[in-house]
């Protein structure tokens, strides 16, 4: 395969049909990491019509779930054969650590592993009682067909990997178009699954820009099902562009995710220092890069001042750097864009009067700052209210904004103050109450003294803008069913309901 032969269509591996290419930048130092094939429309209609042949026609559909569930396990088996290649490709690409590149290899080794089990766990079909011996009713599930994925650029191979593993669980076929920012893992992924044995088309890959390619697998009649990880804005485009053709959308999208934490918390020395150090973590890791970032710290009034200023000390401790290096804690923002946004949105928080806690700029040295790097110091903004625009948005950025309450209705209320309704926490001692707000919350998912963690067992997804659909657990496999009910009548007879 050579250097920009990235689209992956019917087995072959090629470059794009117009011979663009678009180079990949290294976000630690703006420097080109790799040269990719810009595919466009020709190459999206070659992947897509690839992935309808195998389907139509192919062996993936009708292979017995023992084996589709053997040949995930393979493919687990060779992502964890491969996982220092991958995490590496994934930190140089993301900007992201390597530690945290080996979390991203084993959370997708673990999907794969837990669709192979769901899959091969399950009986074939619910019999349904029709009320008569005389009829065998059962319904049954049947892959939904040609999928599109699309995904976006923070967690490349994970996000990937909660729609490819289900799709191919379920017996579908598929073209994946990874972000323009970090497409690498996504190509390495494709090339595992041709090593485990999966069948010639079963798996494309267009890599190119959201539009053209994003938006013809919207748009495309002979896809059936496209599922969407990325932004509110593209997400909208996606679901319009989808809509002529009634295909089945699932949008994983963004939030603003409130981090609740409660005076009694922090009474110990212990639970004090534990629920500063999640902050940071809800906050900070991957550079806040995260769809489920706790952005928005709501705080009890009674301990905001220790809090924020403990929590602003350990902020301006993080060690950003290259994130392959030793001791790294934070790499840098992924793009000149992410950065420009970064600053945007704290220079309108300022004018809109929140106090600098720490970071709000660059880092100086050029120790931590290589040439021409994406970096962000770690920014706490105290005295923050609804009305501002970086309490409001998305920052997608290491920036976390403080709000306090005093009354646990108006901590419900300040974290239910979102159009999204992705993820938030609750940090209490008193377990009636970390339990009651819990209840109240409208997140997709809801942790009680923690941060960050999902389960491949357990459904992921976001109420309100968050989006639509669930990835994970057995939700997520269903995203990629139909759903039949077969009835069958073993004593047929005339209904004569006509005389004649
Ligand atoms: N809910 C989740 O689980 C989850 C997980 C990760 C990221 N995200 C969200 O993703 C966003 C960050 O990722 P991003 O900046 O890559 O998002 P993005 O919306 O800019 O891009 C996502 C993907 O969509 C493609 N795209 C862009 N325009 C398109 C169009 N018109 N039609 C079809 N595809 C198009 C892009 O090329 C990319 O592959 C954040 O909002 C984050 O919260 C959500
Ligand atoms: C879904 N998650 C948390 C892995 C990545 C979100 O950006």
């Amino acid at each position: 395969m050579a250097a920009a032969e990235t689209i992956h269509v019917d087995g072959v591996w090629q470059a794009a049909a117009s011979g663009a290419q678009r180079e990949v930048l290294d976000p630690a130092d703006a420097k080109t990491l790799a040269v990719v094939a810009e595919g466009g429309v020709e190459d999206t209609d070659a992947a897509i019509a690839a992935a309808r042949r195998a389907f139509d026609q192919g062996p993936w559909p009708g292979t017995p779930v023992a084996e589709r569930a053997a040949l995930l396990r393979r493919v687990a088996d060779l992502l964890q054969r491969d996982r220092e290649t991958i995490a590496l490709i994934e930190s140089r690409d993301t900007g992201k650590t390597l530690e945290e590149g080996r979390v991203d290899v084993d959370d997708v080794t673990n999907a794969f592993r837990y669709f192979a089990d769901l899959v091969a766990g399950e009986s074939a079909g619910r019999v349904v009682d029709a009320g008569t011996p005389e009829v065998h009713s059962v319904v049954v599930h049947e892959p939904v067909g040609v999928c599109a994925m699309i995904t976006p650029w923070n967690y490349p191979l994970l996000q990937a990997s909660w729609k490819v593993a289900p799709a191919l669980a379920a017996g579908n076929t598929f073209v994946i178009k990874p972000s323009e920012v970090t497409p690498l893992s996504t190509v390495h992924l494709v090339k595992l699954l041709a090593e485990a044995g999966l069948p010639t088309g079963v798996a494309n890959v267009v890599t190119g820009a959201g539009d053209p390619v994003g938006a013809r697998l919207s748009e495309h009649p002979d896809v059936d099902l496209v599922s969407f990880t990325g932004g509110l804005v593209s997400g909208t485009k996606v679901a319009q562009a989808a809509a002529p053709t009634v295909k089945k959308v699932a949008l994983e999208l963004g939030g603003k995710n409130p981090n609740v934490v409660f005076a009694d918390a922090c009474a110990t020395a212990d639970g004090f220092d534990t629920a500063v150090d999640q902050a940071l973590n809800a906050a900070f890791i991957h550079s806040g890069q995260v769809c489920s970032a706790g952005a928005r710290l709501i705080i009890e009034e009674s301990v905001r001042e220790r809090f924020v200023a403990e929590l602003a000390r350990r902020a301006e401790k993080i060690k950003l750097g290259r994130g392959t290096e030793d001791g790294v804690e934070c790499g840098p923002l992924v793009s000149a864009q992410q950065l420009d946004k970064t600053e945007a949105f704290v220079a309108s928080a300022l004018e809109e009067g929140a106090l600098l806690r720490c970071g709000g700029k660059q880092p100086e040295s050029n120790e931590v700052r290589p040439a021409t790097g994406y970096f962000y110091l770690p920014t706490v903004l105290d005295q923050c209210h609804r009305e501002m625009r970086v309490v409001r948005e998305e920052t997608f950025g290491p920036i976390l904004t403080v709000e306090s309450f005093q009354t646990e209705d108006e901590a419900v209320t300040l974290a239910n103050d979102t159009e999204y309704g992705l993820a938030g926490a609750v940090w209490s001692a008193d377990t009636a109450r970390a339990r009651r707000v819990a209840a109240r919350l409208r997140h997709g998912t809801v942790w009680i003294n923690d941060y960050h963690p999902y389960l491949p067992q357990a459904e992921w997804g976001g109420f309100g803008k968050s989006g639509v659909g669930r990835e994970l657990g057995p939700a997520g496999l269903d995203e990629y069913r139909e759903t039949k009910h077969v009835y069958e009548n073993l004593r047929p007879s005339p209904v004569r309901w006509f005389a004649g």
